[in-house]
């Protein structure tokens, strides 16, 4: 399906060779959960063997995987992200840095904000975007996963995404015919439709012109896409440039990323010579999937900049989001002290944003932008239960492993009955029960909510965490059954008191 590419790619039998293997995982530390020499021990204690790249230490090939990465607790808990090799350039190449104002302005499901506010130690403001509803609940549920809490989320068409900020950094990971992802996608080995093809350059181009508008004078823009055709890649990044009239420029990738340069010249058409400044990873430069990056500083503003802010439409409701509310935080600290024996530290530096109908969200920006396509900011710590309020899982998880109130600690045993929806007496682990919503504790972690009617326990937990949860579980307790067999103890079987790092 690639025979087009033959003239362009660097070494024709290497690339076919790659894409007739396997591809294999790789895997990217979270250090807003985890710190990278424990997360590998307790890995590979368990049989994985892990690579780290030399141009990205925190990204791991999995040389050998007893069996999937995602059925490990420690991807549940937000301690990595499954992001194959090549998709993990186009943020290094943005390089955002901590404290800055950032967009992704096609986000879902979040791989690349996830890593933007990583490397920004969850300071600043990642705004991250999607048009596509289904998607944005994936990009919520990861970035919530892995404790991100400078983010916010919005719905709306890049090509039309609100002013009114002058972004340090923009991603404009591109829709795409997706060619890059053959080696593991069935769809994308059947190809983008002749619709598609001639469809996307017009609306890759109009994102990408979009992100230079929103980019400050100064600033950077980063056009990536998942595929090889130099339609998708070079001719928009060429188009652009030439309708920029000198106010945009190439420029290269950060020193020792991998890859091919840009091509200059395809099917008759000539591109300018910057162009050859881009990068093309072709599968078998990394042993991954295919990407192309583009690295564009706008030296001042675009011919097509309009000024100030997008007035909002005027039969739009008023934003929700846009000032926390410091009398909502001092209740939530008082509830975390009195429900969960919580000091309040736990939430520092955090501002509370309470959505109308939406709940109570904690998120490490003094302010959010004023947009009714703002969807969320942060992770949300609690849900209006009538009078009351209602922890999320995702809440309790990040800020109440060190609940000594209403904590119940479970062996494996017991919280995979709770996840069946079995109920349980209350177990040795308790302390301090009383009627309501309880923290649910495994091997030292809050995993996520219960509840506690005076005699019985039951799981909170949504139904696809508690789902997922309960096939690591039984992942667990085949591995620990295999391991007594043969006469040793289980790895990582210590039961309640392991605390993680
Ligand atoms: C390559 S994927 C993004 C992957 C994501 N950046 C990540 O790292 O997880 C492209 C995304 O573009 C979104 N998209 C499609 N049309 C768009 C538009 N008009 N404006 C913004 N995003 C769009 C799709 O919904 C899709 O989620």
């Amino acid at each position: 399906m690639f025979e087009r590419y033959r003239t362009i790619v660097d070494d024709w039998d290497a690339f076919q060779a790659s894409l007739a293997r396997p591809q294999p995982a790789t895997l990217r530390v979270n250090r807003l959960k985890a710190d990278p020499g424990a997360l590998r021990a307790r890995l590979e204690e368990r049989g994985f063997r892990l690579e780290p790249y030399d141009w990205y230490p925190d990204l791991w090939r999995v040389a050998e995987e007893p069996f999937s990465p995602a059925l490990t607790l420690e991807h549940w808990l937000g301690w990595f992200y499954l992001q194959e090799a090549a998709a993990a350039l186009p943020v290094l190449a943005l390089d955002p840095q901590p404290g800055e104002t950032v967009l992704d302005l096609s986000a879902a499901p979040g791989g690349k904000s996830t890593q933007m506010a990583e490397r920004m130690g969850d300071r600043g403001m990642v705004v991250a975007n999607d048009p596509d509803v289904h998607r944005l609940a994936a990009l919520s549920h990861n970035l919530q996963r892995l404790g991100v809490t400078s983010a916010v989320i919005t719905r709306a068409d890049g090509r039309r995404f609100p002013g009114g900020l002058a972004f340090d950094r923009v991603l404009v990971d591109a829709p795409c015919s997706a060619e890059g992802n053959a080696r593991r996608s069935r769809r994308a080995r059947q190809g983008a439709s002749r619709h598609q093809r001639r469809r996307l350059p017009a609306v890759q181009a109009a994102l990408l012109r979009r992100g230079l508008a929103l980019a400050r004078p100064g600033g950077v823009v980063v056009y990536a896409t998942c595929t090889f055709a130099p339609e998708e890649n070079e001719a928009v990044v060429d188009q652009v440039l030439r309708q920029a009239e000198g106010s945009v420029v190439v420029e290269p990738l950060p020193h020792g990323l991998p890859g091919a340069g840009g091509v200059t010249a395809w099917e008759g058409r000539r591109f300018l010579p910057d162009v050859e400044a881009c990068r093309r990873i072709y599968p078998h430069h990394l042993d991954s999937g295919g990407m192309f990056v583009a690295r564009l500083r706008k030296r001042g503003p675009v011919p097509w900049e309009e000024r100030g802010p997008e007035p909002a439409g005027a039969d739009e409701p008023a934003p929700a989001w846009t000032e926390p509310d410091p009398g909502l935080r001092e209740q939530v600290v008082e509830w975390l002290r009195r429900e969960f024996g919580l000091t309040g530290s736990e939430i520092d530096g955090l501002h509370a944003y309470g959505g109308q109908g939406q709940g109570i969200w904690l998120a490490r920006l003094p302010r959010v932008p004023g947009w009714t396509a703002v969807r969320s900011a942060g992770i949300r710590l609690a849900r209006a239960h009538g009078a009351t309020w209602k922890p999320t899982s995702f809440g309790l998880m990040h800020w109440a492993s060190g609940a000594s109130r209403n904590v119940v600690d479970l062996d494996r045993p017991s919280l995979e009955g709770l996840l069946q929806g079995r109920q349980i007496a209350a177990p040795p682990g308790a302390r301090l029960l009383r009627r309501g919503w309880v923290v649910l504790r495994y091997r030292g972690q809050a995993v996520g909510c219960g509840f506690w009617d005076g005699t019985r326990l039951r799981s909170a937990l949504p139904h696809e965490r508690a789902g997922e949860l309960s096939s690591i579980l039984r992942r667990e307790s085949s591995t620990s059954s295999a391991v007594a067999a043969a006469g040793h103890p289980a790895p990582g079987d210590q039961g309640a008191g392991d605390r993680q790092a």
